[in-house]
């Protein structure tokens, strides 16, 4: 496969110190070596340019959203990489950084893909919007505003309007789902598979019904966006808002085993590593490592 590496080192959407540092902290570990040692040929296509701004204007473009202009600002470069990545043939991998950048990803890959799924594998749902969130942080809001739900100055990332339509959208591992993202995905009765959906049915049966919905929505990409604090807190110390009751690192790599397997994944996430937040011995880092390792090794050629 032939892999653009973009990194995205935003945290003005999740509003803490360290997530900036994710896509350095990715590099100095060897996800290139990592990428090439699987058999991938890889374009390193550095970071996308993140304009400083200081703490007091956080709400200067919003009352209810913080950074919001930077926050879309970085998205849009960010969709036109990844663009341009698959108009190249390339596989665009990118790494965060905060979520926010998921809507920059799927702006970009919905403007090359005529219908395209997205698997948002995350504890949280990340679609709020400024009017249910309990935070302002955009990171909590960038599955909403692909399927144009929001404020203008997320829904029309990249381009205006709708990126993904809510039947081509599932969410695996949630766990902390707040109130209005839950009436949200009742009334878009989006494909919700919770923690709790996981457990009483088992891993296997629900990743097996994600495969078969996506084949049967006869959709042209599919759009992979991994937040690390699906996995259990326990793992994940190194992560903005960790959620105990996670998946284990084996079950994370079942879910790249069987998606992966699939090959119909076109593009793919991997974000909210906080280095800074880790605790002494980097076990974030190094269980972002093995899951990075799994992937690649799984990720055909
Ligand atoms: N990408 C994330 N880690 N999102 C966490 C979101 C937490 C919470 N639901 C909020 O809206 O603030
Ligand atoms: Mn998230
Ligand atoms: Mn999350």
């Amino acid at each position: 496969m032939d892999i653009n590496l973009i990194g995205v080192p935003l945290k003005y959407g999740c509003d803490r110190d360290g997530a900036q540092l994710g896509p350095a902290t990715l590099r100095e570990n060897g996800i290139i070596d990592i990428i090439k040692k699987n058999g991938h040929d890889v374009h390193d296509m550095g970071d996308i340019y993140i304009p400083y701004v200081v703490s007091e204007d956080k709400y200067k473009d919003h009352p209810k959203m913080k950074y919001l202009n930077t926050v879309a600002e970085v998205n849009s470069n960010l969709a036109n990489n990844v663009y341009c990545s698959l108009k190249g043939q390339s596989f665009p991998f990118i790494i965060g950084g905060d979520h926010a950048l998921g809507a920059g990803s799927i702006a970009g890959a919905s403007k090359f893909f005529k219908n395209m799924a997205v698997i948002w594998i995350d504890a949280h749902g990340d679609i709020n919007t400024y009017e249910t969130s309990p935070s302002g942080n955009i990171h909590g809001m960038p599955l909403a505003a692909s399927m144009n739900v929001g404020h203008p100055a997320l829904t029309n990332i990249y381009y205006d309007g709708i990126k993904v339509i809510p039947q081509n959208v599932y969410i695996l591992g949630g766990r902390d789902i707040d109130s209005g993202e839950f009436a949200l995905a009742d009334e878009l009765n989006l494909n919700m598979y919770t923690m709790d959906i996981v457990r009483e049915r088992g891993l296997d049966n629900v990743l097996e019904e994600i495969v078969e919905k996506i084949k049967a929505s006869n959709v042209d990409g599919v759009h992979i966006s991994f937040d690390i604090d699906v996995l259990d807190s326990s793992l994940v110390p190194g992560t903005g808002t960790p959620v105990a009751g996670g998946f284990s690192i084996e079950e994370g790599k079942e879910i790249f085993t069987t998606l992966l397997g699939e090959k119909f994944i076109t593009s793919m996430d991997f974000v909210e590593l906080n280095p800074k937040i880790d605790n002494e011995d980097k076990r974030t880092t190094k269980n972002c490592i093995e899951m990075l390792e799994h992937i690649f090794s799984t990720m055909h050629n």
